[in-house]
């Protein structure tokens, strides 16, 4: 990396470049790459001058399609640099065999698509993974600067991310995975090992993009049970960071297909297109070649349609476009003459002097014609087994000027969460694709118009354009979060000053949580014993006159008294309801309503037969489950029941939910640490205040303080306080500098 400047560039890393190389007699071409990730995403890289990026030479790395000798890697790099800002990761065909075709498409791409009979698990495909996303890596860190957006895409890079992370801490990097991510029962196939590098590798992004709302769970579940990290509103905490995954169904550049679709040119040949074929309707299959497509049984399908609905016969084509992909998979290859075949059976079968019913083309279309081809079409018969999202179904219906024809979806696509109005299928099912081909070629033209209208003015509003921003200014916006957060980390200056404002105060007050701030988090609450070196701290704090020190703490009082009872300390329990003055008694601040407890108990015994491993601690004025011990995203679930009940219970009483470090509580509404330090601030006596914890109760305290008083939070995450410390020992190390009791 070097420092040239801070200018904004986007560089977008995948797979696959927007061009690919052929090597012909004549020399090297350069063609437009084929498949949605790159159809789509071109829109929004060519857009770039205009959007965020203040700079121009925004760069597409990636590999150009073929092995390039190494002679021509140099000219053929300018060339792609000059004319397409994009840069090249050179991979010899060995590399190449084992990453994309072995690994990425024999391994990755069956599985995420369900297809697990198909999936190949061999160590050395997975070894050659990890050393492509490592050559990636090098790539992206020779062409990186400081200010760089770096956005990776698809399942080809899934652990560069994390590689990434380490060589630029601060860098904004976010991935998009164009393809369904599976539920846990499919992920959890992959060897643990390969699993957890996987979403390890994923989590070194700020932000993780998927399609749909379903493959962002799936993932966030995986993170949970693979990895044991819990999430909360899309977020995961990771080494010390917050990495969120979220839904961001890519859109399509509307524009483009709407307006080339009104062109005299497309609309000529449309025309011609509809002579050529007859006149007849025609219902339209695009996609590259893939098992995931459906293509055979779409095939059956609509020779189905044709015994069952004689009358159509002669009076209907299937229009189907085959583009050619990923030919080095062998069952690409065999999938290839299956189609040849059916096709040949179904014209055979059906086809009369006059009439072919599939009109059969086996490659790529580029823009004008396939727009033309859509335009032509009546019915788009669009009938993936999986797809991560199916740009062609969006293409469809934005290429209808004229708002005729219908889109037949299948509901395992991606898009079908937004495309509502196309008439939805189960594409295993080959007698439902049948019928839905009859319902669109009879759908009344009006019909028609009504669903086109209303799924147009959708593909409008959420182009690929605004896709592309959302998604950025999200990863803007983690960036500047953890900016933020990592400004209000208390490093060695913040300490030293701390220390110094210590030693210069007359009258000091020290605020002190006890859990998570001066011991550690222990399975039992009762093990949370405070060691030698913390009491011995507490002890000379003490013993100095000019310190007041409050144990602000949610714990029974009985607990506290007995593990800090011989230390002249104030003390807090129960987050307020009990208070006790050095060595005198204990005083009840707060005062439960009647039967509270026998309300209240039987609702967390319930949930404590129902989980197994949780447990109560009851204290005086609170009861507390604790689920510190279960498997998180079992208790996580039950925990929400369990506070939406305790909530529902304590809405017309003066009780209070709580939720804490993985315990929910019922204590008095009045209960609160800000309340019961407000006596010691009502002096206004000190001029130090210092106060740390770690947890939601804490942030009571932390609000209520002076603004020139210190307060520390333990831990990430949101806070009122004016610094963070990562640990609880870290903290412990600073008490023990400020007491002189340094070991
Ligand atoms: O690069 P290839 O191996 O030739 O494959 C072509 C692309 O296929 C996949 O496309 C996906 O992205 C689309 C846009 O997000 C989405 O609509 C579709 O459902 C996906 O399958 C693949 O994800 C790309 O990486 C490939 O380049
Ligand atoms: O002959 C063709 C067939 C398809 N496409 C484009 O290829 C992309 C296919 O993307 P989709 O998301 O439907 O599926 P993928 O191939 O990425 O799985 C779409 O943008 C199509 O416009 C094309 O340009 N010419
Ligand atoms: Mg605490």
């Amino acid at each position: 990396m070097d420092n040239k400047s801070d200018i904004k560039r986007l560089l977008v890393v995948s797979n696959r470049l927007p061009v690919t190389i052929d090597k012909k007699q004549e020399g090297y071409i350069f063609k437009e790459s084929v498949g949605g990730l790159v159809s789509g995403f071109s829109a929004y890289f060519n857009s770039l001058q205009d959007t965020t990026f203040s700079e121009k030479d925004s760069v597409w790395i990636g590999w150009p399609g073929i092995s390039v000798d190494v002679e021509d890697q140099q000219l053929i790099s300018e060339r792609l640099s000059q004319d397409f800002s994009a840069s090249p990761v050179f991979l010899d065909e060995v590399t190449m065999d084992k990453f994309y075709l072995g690994f990425c498409n024999k391994t990755i791409w069956p599985l995420f698509h369900y297809f697990f009979s198909l999936t190949r698990f061999e160590d050395d495909l997975w070894e050659q993974y990890v050393a492509v996303n490592k050559v990636f890596c090098e790539a992206v860190c020779r062409i990186a600067r400081p200010g760089d957006v770096i956005w990776i895409h698809d399942y080809h890079l899934m652990l560069l991310p994390a590689m990434l992370r380490e060589r630029m801490p601060d860098a904004p990097i976010g991935f998009f995975l164009h393809i369904p991510f599976p539920d846990y029962e499919i992920f959890r196939q992959l060897p643990r090992r390969w699993g957890a590098a996987i979403l390890e590798g994923l989590l070194g992004a700020d932000l993780i993009g998927f399609h749909t709302i379903d493959y962002t769970q799936y993932f966030l579940n995986s993170v949970t049970r693979i990895l044991g990290l819990s999430h909360t509103l899309g977020r995961v905490r990771v080494g010390g960071r917050t990495v969120r995954a979220d839904t961001f169904p890519m859109g399509i550049d509307f524009t483009k297909y709407n307006n080339t679709a009104k062109q005299s040119r497309v609309i000529r040949e449309s025309e011609r297109l509809r002579r050529l074929l007859g006149d007849r309707k025609i219902v339209l299959s695009v996609d590259r070649l893939d098992y995931t497509k459906g293509i055979a049984n779409r095939l059956e399908a609509f020779a189905l349609f044709l015994e069952q609905h004689p009358e159509w016969q002669e009076k209907v084509i299937l229009a189907l476009i085959v583009v050619p992909s990923r030919v080095g998979v062998d069952q690409y290859q065999s999938m290839k003459r299956n189609i040849d075949e059916t096709v040949g059976r179904i014209n055979g079968r059906f086809g009369t002097l006059r009439w072919v019913p599939i009109v059969y083309q086996y490659r790529y279309l580029p823009l004008s014609p396939l727009v033309a081809l859509y335009s032509a079409s009546d019915v788009a018969l669009i009938t993936p087994l999986r797809d991560g999202m199916n740009l062609v179904a969006k293409e469809y219906v934005a290429s209808k000027a004229d708002k005729q024809g219908v889109l037949i979806l299948s509901e395992m696509a991606g898009a079908a969460k937004e495309l509502d109005q196309a008439i939805m299928v189960n594409p295993n099912s080959i007698e439902e694709i049948a019928d839905t081909i009859k319902e669109a070629l009879e759908m009344p033209a009006e019909e028609q118009q009504r669903r086109n209208q209303s799924m147009q003015v959708l593909l409008a509003k959420y182009d690929v354009i605004r896709w592309a921003d959302l998604f950025i200014k999200q990863l803007l916006g983690i960036r500047e979060a953890e900016r933020k957060a990592a400004s209000k980390i208390a490093g060695r200056q913040v300490r030293d000053s701390i220390f110094n404002e210590y030693k210069m105060a007359r009258k000091r007050l020290i605020l002190l949580d006890y859990d998570g701030t001066l011991v550690p988090f222990a399975n039992e609450p009762l093990l949370a014993v405070p060691g030698d070196c913390l009491l011995e701290t507490l002890h000379k704090l003490v013993s100095d006159e000019q310190n007041d020190v409050v144990i602000v703490s949610g714990r029974g009082r009985e607990t506290l008294q007995q593990w800090l009872g011989h230390v002249p300390l104030y003390m807090i329990a129960e987050h307020g309801a009990w208070r006790k003055k050095k060595s005198d008694k204990w005083e009840k601040i707060i005062h439960m309503p009647a039967d509270w407890r026998t309300q209240v108990l039987p609702i967390f015994q319930f949930y404590v037969d129902l989980l197994p491993g949780s447990f109560i601690e009851e204290k005086d004025c609170s009861i507390v489950w604790h689920y510190r011990k279960v498997e998180k995203e079992i208790a996580e679930f039950r925990a929400n029941e369990l506070k939406w009940e305790l909530i529902n219970f304590t809405l017309h009483t003066d009780l209070q939910v709580l939720e804490g470090n993985r315990i929910l509580e019922i204590r008095h509404k009045l209960s609160n640490k800000g309340a019961a330090i407000k006596p010691w601030l009502d002096q206004a006596a000190y001029d130090f205040i210092l106060a740390a914890g770690d947890d939601k109760t804490d942030e009571d305290l932390f609000a209520i303080l002076p603004a020139e008083a210190c307060s520390i939070k333990i831990g990430m995450g949101d806070t009122k306080a004016k610094y963070i410390m990562h640990s609880q020992e870290d903290f412990c190390g600073l008490l023990a500098k400020l007491a002189g009791n340094e070991k």
